[in-house]
């Protein structure tokens, strides 16, 4: 290699690709992703081709200028010959004319031909090395004024401080990505902080592990007991625990959790009171909270001690309205008489506590009239402060009393259905901005007199505070769950929570209506929350059936099932196969795939376009697998295929992908496909908060790991109609028989009861980032 770059001492035997960039075609912001058309002067490559389609992830580069990219050539099905860049930098102008065209070029700015001449004359060939070497290089430049000479420093260093950055973090095995994240946070401190301390990835760069950081320490010699190292390793742990599910780690557990990742017996061991002194440390840096013998995450520390303050404020708050309970019995009387139904007497009991209170919880498993209570609340609310329930009747200057809400999408849309009223996602309600901000909260709260929440459990201690903060004194709150469903994918069990307290009035619905009307689902349901399920309890009525299957039978026996449903003209949103895991023979990418073969398949008629491992087809039911708020789509919600464009076709030049949810169509690029997946099975968890007509549960000793109590409830629970198990019945009822012994380390309840919670921080705004690490 020939060719002059800066920071080419590491690179000379890399395969690359030296040309002139002639246009940016595409670059996305947030991915930092970028395709580029470059014309070739050079390569050690084995081509002869002059023009070239770079990609990969780095920033909009300038048009016109040099570059070398390190990388790979990849030959695409429809574009051919394309240049995967791992790595870049800018090759600097090669003779002096060409280094003064670069500095008196519109990237520095106040730098003319004649200053970029004298800088030349003065420093040489070499000149931005030794500038970027050592800023007082310049002040042998005659002419140069401090100002300019500042400022052309800046700008060069900012130009090329990334490209130095990233070829060195090179060596450590990062990529383009991972390098552009950890520049954005320590800019041209990164190759000094790493140097000496690579742990401050840990701190600072959201997802750096533990492991990653170790390994470039052990490259720089660090020992293994510095503290720096000993910190890292207790926040990574305390990481580890909000992802499983605990609000805060007790300083005992976290030590012995520290101490076993660290102390692998190659060293000298690591004290616990190094450990201490290290978690006191942390505690000062405020990167974790310590209460007593517990270790707190600050976001989580903030939202649960929030979360309580907010429950003791709506407690103490006044009730607006007050009635007798001879004009509520008159009331539901006349309702009764409407509906031609009599409410049971915890139906009833429910409805006069919920009216009576501030705060009430109403739980209960499926079939026991949860929300045949909702409407009788809602009617005789309506009935006792002589209000409509017709939406129609309410605009912006005056809203709705009634305010509903659940955790997802297809919750809140069945809450409407079954209400009439209007419902929303919770994040919806609050006005999330879809990264940190809610624009409901104390300042600006919700308006309303009567909150309703459905599917309660699913909400975990982020999402609760931010929800009751943004609740006004005065506003009535009912939380409706089914306390033995999952508990929220986020830290915390908030329902569970409230309920062991007993600080809150609440009403459990025991009694179990749709059974009467002949549903074994419901019964299998009441009998694995009892714990009554027994063989007997598998078999087969007009709504339920098990079917034996072997492991290796058991695609072709669910993929058979399905084909005869949708033969009998069942829709295919209104089934679904429920899975607890994704990766083993039989988990939900195999079973999407073998489902996909048989109900979508390859036909000239319909497009289709190959995203990672995954065939994507016109005609294919997919799930969403994150939030995007600005398009109204929502982590679980369930859409179609309905078009597939070439790159050609429309005006972005990339290829991409229509999906239907709900009449509103959403546009993929290809590369933002990982956002959404096959949805023809999905996993148990994802299930939380849908419900489907038909249900097809493969239960197989592989996946015994997940197969709990809980799990399978809501699985089976999520059926209305018809339930198919298929699998191993043995594997099933040793399944309902284990409970989830995942405890979870979660202080609410003692915090309710024990009414210890600290003052509100001074800065309240220190609260409002609970889902910076999500
Ligand atoms: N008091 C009652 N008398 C007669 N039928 C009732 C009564 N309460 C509820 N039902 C009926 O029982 C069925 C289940 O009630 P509802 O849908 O309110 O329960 P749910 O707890 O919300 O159930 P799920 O959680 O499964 O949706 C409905 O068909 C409803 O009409």
């Amino acid at each position: 290699m020939t060719q002059q770059t800066l920071f080419s001492e590491s690179n000379e035997d890399r395969p690359y690709v030296k040309g002139e960039l002639n246009r940016m075609i595409f670059h996305n912001e947030a991915e930092h992703f970028s395709i580029a058309a470059i014309t070739v002067s050079e390569t050690n490559e084995d081509t002869d081709v002059d023009s070239l389609v770079i990609k990969g992830h780095f920033s909009p580069l300038e048009e016109g200028e040099t570059y070398i990219f390190y990388g790979q050539f990849r030959n695409h099905p429809k574009f051919g010959l394309q240049y995967e860049v791992e790595m870049y930098n800018r090759v600097l102008p090669e003779t002096k004319d060409g280094l003064i065209h670069y500095l008196s070029s519109d990237l520095f700015h106040g730098i003319g031909k004649r200053t970029a001449e004298r800088i030349v004359d003065q420093l040489g060939e070499q000149a931005i090395s030794f500038i970027l070497e050592d800023r007082a290089a310049l002040d042998k430049v005659p002419k140069l004024t401090k100002e300019k000479a500042d400022q052309l420093y800046n700008s060069l260093k900012e130009h090329q401080g990334f490209e130095h950055v990233m070829i060195h973090l090179s060596q450590y095995g990062f990529g383009l990505k991972l390098s552009q994240k950890i520049y954005e946070v320590f800019k041209d401190q990164t190759l000094a902080i790493i140097e000496e301390d690579p742990y401050q990835l840990v701190f600072k760069v959201e997802g750096f592990g533990f492991h990653r950081a170790d390994e470039m320490a052990r490259m720089q010699n660090l020992s293994h007991d510095h503290p720096t190292r000993l910190r890292a390793a207790c926040l990574y742990m305390m990481q580890k625990s909000m992802s499983a599910g605990h609000t805060y780690l007790p300083t005992e557990e976290c030590l012995v959790q520290v101490d076993q990742l660290l102390n692998t017996g190659l060293e000298a061991s690591i004290s616990f009171d190094q450990l201490s002194e290290q978690i006191i440390h942390l505690g000062q840096e405020k990167y974790v909270y310590i209460e007593e013998e517990r270790i707190y995450l600050p976001t989580l520390y903030f939202a649960e001690n929030g979360f309580c303050r907010n429950i003791e404020r709506i407690l103490e708050g006044e009730l607006e309205t007050q009635h007798t309970q001879a004009d509520l019995m008159k009331i539901i009387g006349s309702i009764e008489e409407e509906e031609a139904m009599s409410y049971g007497e915890d139906q009833f009991n429910a409805i006069e506590k919920t009216l009576q209170s501030k705060l009430m919880i109403l739980t209960g498993g499926p079939g026991t009239g949860k929300t045949t209570v909702i409407k009788g609340i809602i009617q005789s609310y309506a009935e006792l402060n002589d209000v409509s329930i017709d939406p129609e009747d309410y605009d912006s200057d005056q809203p709705l009393p009634f305010v509903l809400a659940a955790p997802t999408g297809r919750a809140a849309k069945r809450m409407t259905e079954s209400t009439g009223m209007p419902a929303s996602t919770i994040h919806r309600l609050l006005g999330w901005d879809g990264h940190e901000q809610f624009e409901r909260n104390q300042n600006n709260p919700l308006e309303g007199k009567v909150l309703i929440i459905d599917e309660f459990s699913m909400v975990d201690i982020w999402l609760a505070n931010q929800l009751f903060r943004a609740v006004p004194s005065g506003m009535q709150v009912l939380l409706v769950g089914d306390e033995d469903q999952l508990p929220s994918v986020g830290p915390g069990q908030v329902l569970a929570d409230l309920l062991a307290s007993e600080q809150l009035p609440s009403s459990k619905l025991t009694e179990v209506y749709r059974q009467k009307e002949g549903s074994k689902i419901i019964q299998l349901a009441h009998e694995i929350k009892n714990n009554q399920c027994t063989a007997v309890s598998l078999a087969k009525e007009h709504d339920f059936n098990f079917i034996p299957a072997r492991e290796n039978q058991l695609a072709d026996i669910v993929t058979h099932i399905v084909k005869k449903a949708i033969d009998k003209g069942i829709n295919l949103r209104e089934l679904q196969v429920l899975v607890p895991m994704y990766r083993t023979e039989v988990g939900i990418h195999k079973l999407n795939s073998e489902i996909q073969r048989v109900v979508n398949p390859k036909s000239k008629q319909k497009r289709d376009i190959q995203f990672n491992d995954q065939t994507y087809r016109k005609g294919d039911k997919v799930i969403q697998l994150v939030n995007q708020p600005e398009d109204g789509v929502y982590n679980g919600d369930i859409g179609e295929i309905v078009a597939i464009f070439r790159e050609e076709e429309n005006v972005d030049g990339v290829e991409q992908v229509v999906v239907d949810f709900d009449g509103k169509e959403i546009v993929y690029p290809k590369k933002d496909l990982n956002n959404v997946m096959l949805a023809y099975c999905t996993s148990i968890h994802k299930s939380q908060g849908s419900e489907f007509s038909i249900v097809i549960l493969p239960v197989v000793r592989s996946y015994k790991r997940m197969l709990r109590k809980n799990l399978l409830y809501t699985a089976i629970t999520r059926s209305k109609q018809s339930l198919i198990i298929c699998g191993d019945r043995n594997a099933f009822l040793e399944g309902v028989k284990s409970m989830d012994t995942n405890l979870r380390y979660t202080r609410l309840k003692e915090k309710l009861q024990e009414k210890v919670v600290p003052e509100a921080p001074e800065n309240e705004e220190e609260e409002l980032s609970p889902y910076d690490f999500m």
